[in-house]
């Protein structure tokens, strides 16, 4: 069973087509990634995942529910969470404040409630604060929570985005580019932090990344976009031996898909 499906989803800029009739799902308990060559449409695809971008066509549902006309924060409340491709966390807040800042969007305390610091806002505060710090240690961030997250190495960043998109206790967690920047044996921290998502949290995994390397080893299923269209879907292994995938990445990078 899938837990999110796209179907026949197209996307324009002024004309011009970024995704072409799109169809693609993400089996529950799975590990998926997304690849392609540069400008594929792979961060459009995500765009229009968690509702940022509208696309002209198609249809979108997490666990049967349509999200295609929810705004984003919606999309968060129902169960998707992502980071980005370039690390954005808030400057000028610490690491545990960017943290429950990912909760935003599920609290309940409303402006009266947070104006008279009423129990139910503090409890709730209390709540967010607990969470976020679990959250933390999940991710093996267990000290420097009131450094200011934006000063923190890059490796550690990109985890408290993680802690972040984890702390809205989502079922599926897009993660755009996670090993961009990060050394070799922060790669490899990496795919044992993503296989503990989805093992012990029991959260689903797309992402997409360019290290063709750590996508063969850590993904169950992979998805091949190419200029806007989904050209191959299939294990790393059929992936690896797909004509048309060969092609599409052929003169783009060398040993790309490290054949
Ligand atoms: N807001 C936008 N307005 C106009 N064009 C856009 C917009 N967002 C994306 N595009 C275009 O869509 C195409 C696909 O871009 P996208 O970033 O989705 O590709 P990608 O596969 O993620 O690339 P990369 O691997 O380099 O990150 C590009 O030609 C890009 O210029």
């Amino acid at each position: 069973m899938s837990l999110l499906d796209l179907k026949g989803v197209s996307l324009s800029f002024a004309g011009s087509k970024v995704l072409d009739a799109v169809d693609f799902s993400v089996p529950a308990g799975r590990i998926v990634s997304l690849i392609g060559p540069n400008g594929a449409g792979k961060t459009s695809l995500f765009n229009c995942i968690t509702g940022f971008y509208k696309p002209q066509q198609g249809s979108i549902s997490l666990d049967g529910t349509e999200t295609l006309r929810m705004k984003p924060h919606q999309v968060t409340q129902l169960g998707i969470a992502r980071t980005f491709q370039n690390v954005r966390l808030f400057r000028e807040m610490t690491v545990l404040e960017n943290v429950m800042s990912g909760q935003h969007s599920r609290t309940r305390a409303g402006i009266i409630d947070a104006i008279l610091r009423l129990p139910s806002q503090r409890r709730e505060e209390a709540e967010i604060r607990r969470i976020a710090e679990e959250c933390l240690s999940f991710v093996g961030i267990t000290e420097g929570w009131e450094r200011e997250a934006t000063t923190l190495p890059y490796g550690w960043q990109r985890r408290v985005e993680i802690a972040r998109a984890l702390a809205t206790t989502p079922r599926l967690l897009l993660l755009d580019e996670p090993a961009a920047g990060l050394t070799s044996g922060e790669k490899e921290e990496l795919i044992e932090l993503i296989r503990r998502i989805r093992n012990e949290r029991d959260i689903c995994i797309l992402l997409i990344e360019h290290d063709t390397g750590l996508v063969m080893r850590l993904s169950e299923r992979v998805s091949v976009l190419d200029h806007g269209v989904m050209i191959a879907e299939g294990t790393p292994k059929e992936i690896q031996s797909n004509q048309q995938v060969i092609e599409a990445y052929l003169g783009v990078e060398e040993d790309a898909l490290d054949l």
